[in-house]
């Protein structure tokens, strides 16, 4: 059996089979709001692609359904919106067994439907993408998806009820199903997988010999985090609260990938996580390295790579979109180097935006992103919260840099971390 969602931008809409809400089942719950008439009312019927295919890894079927997207964009004529979808099945008990991405084509009422399905499978054909096609319509007042095979002969029809969202989201059911790193082994499968592209070439060159295999993981000096949103001050706190402390500040990801940066932030999620994360563990090295002198102040490690990419992987809605408190997602790898604090500067909206405003640098497409789009930003800042072992302390950065930094150094002092 197969659920599905569309990811409009506000929030996602689960739809399932019928019978898997029906009462003796109780799987799902049905729920109905105002807005899932939303193909009900405009007469639109969404047209389904998905660049999946069970014979291949989940890195490699990403990279199918970026090609998808990319065909998609360029689709001749297409005056009609694109959104992403997700589907996964679940078995008798209601355990989700699969997950899968793809895209949703919301045609009008007035739209040539056949022949608009007619000019995608030509264009996908003549990209040599690789695709299924479904649909999801009205008949009458109720909703059906209809699935068609390779020769596109019709599969199957059911009828379709919109559902409340699971407890957890679809992509976080398995370690493997989402662009959040846990163990080193994990990224560099990633990275292997795409070994045939340059930046990735040089990327594993540039580490090779970089990482960490010491253990246990000991140093003699403190190792701070410092983790907030874009502009909360981070870089002027690790700097400052660096020579308040006599140590040394450092920042992820190094100066020595920083010009692969941009190619790998226009890849798919994924790979772009990728780059993060294998930084991380040669950061690690550095970091280790220098504590063994004086305390070290990190302007940003694993939360950051992680928040960003939770926050990314659930693509529309507010937190309460996100895998629950207490979800693995939220725990530190076990085979990366501990801090042993991570603050989370935290302001106000109305403050950052001065901050960043105030600031000349050029803005990463995220930064972009951020100040677009408020429920992205809900995401981040709730990841943040939702972390634990270690969880984030909080640290109020309205004041000014002078008084940051003193509040920094007493709340060490505090916890024990440094003695004043
Ligand atoms: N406590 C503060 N009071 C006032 N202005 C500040 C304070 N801290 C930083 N700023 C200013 O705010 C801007 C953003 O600061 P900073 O670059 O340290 O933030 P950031 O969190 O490191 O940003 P990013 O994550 O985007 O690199 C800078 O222009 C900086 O001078
Ligand atoms: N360890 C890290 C460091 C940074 N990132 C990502 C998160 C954002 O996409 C971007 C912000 O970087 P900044 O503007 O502060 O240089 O970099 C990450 O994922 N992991």
């Amino acid at each position: 059996m197969k659920v599905l969602a569309l990811e409009y931008d506000l929030e996602p809409l689960y739809l399932c089979p019928k019978s898997l809400c029906a009462k003796e089942n109780g799987l799902w719950e049905e729920r109905h709001e105002e807005n899932d008439n939303n193909l009900f009312e405009s007469g639109c019927y969404a047209l389904m692609v998905n660049g999946f295919s069970s014979n291949l890894y989940f890195a490699e079927n990403v990279q199918e359904n970026s090609h998808l997207q990319s065909a998609l964009k360029s689709l001749p004529g297409c005056n009609f919106s694109i959104i992403t979808t997700m589907s996964f099945t679940v078995d008798q008990s209601g355990n989700q067994t699969s997950y899968t991405e793809g895209f949703a084509l919301l045609l009008n009422k007035d739209d040539d439907n056949k022949k608009i399905k007619e000019n995608l499978i030509a264009h996908l054909d003549t990209n040599r993408v690789k695709f299924n096609i479904s649909r999801i319509f009205n008949k009458g007042n109720t909703m059906w998806y209809k699935e068609y095979s390779d020769n596109d002969s019709l599969q199957q029809e059911i009828e379709v009820v919109a559902v409340k969202q699971p407890k957890c989201h679809p992509a976080y059911n398995k370690r493997e199903t989402n662009s959040v790193y846990h163990d080193q082994a994990r990224v560099q499968s990633v990275l292997d997988t795409f070994k045939s592209m340059n930046e990735v070439q040089e990327l594993k060159e540039i580490y090779d010999g970089k990482m960490l295999n010491i253990k246990p993981l000991k140093r003699d000096h403190p190792i701070i985090v410092i983790e907030g949103l874009d502009a909360t001050g981070k870089s002027t706190l690790t700097e400052n609260l660096a020579k308040r402390l006599n140590g040394c500040a450092r920042k992820s990801p190094q100066d020595c990938v920083l010009h692969l940066r941009k190619t790998f932030d226009s890849h798919f999620q994924l790979l772009r996580r990728a780059y993060y994360a294998i930084g991380n563990y040669a950061f690690a090295a550095q970091v280790l390295h220098d504590a063994q002198s004086g305390p070290v102040v990190c302007d940003r490690f694993w939360h950051s790579t992680a928040a960003y990419a939770i926050a990314t992987d659930v693509k529309v809605g507010d937190e309460t979109h996100l895998p629950p408190a207490r979800h693995w997602v939220y725990s530190w790898p076990p085979d990366l180097l501990k801090p042993d604090i991570v603050i989370l500067l935290t302001i106000s909206d109305e403050l950052r935006r001065c901050r960043l405003e105030g600031r000349n640098t050029e803005k990463t497409d995220e930064e972009i992103r951020m100040e677009k789009s408020r429920l992205f930003r809900q995401r981040i800042a709730e990841v943040y919260k939702r972390m634990d072992n270690p969880a984030l302390v909080e640290l109020d950065a309205s004041g000014s840099a002078e008084e940051l930094c003193n509040k920094a150094v007493e709340l060490l002092s505090d916890k024990h971390i440094i003695t004043i």
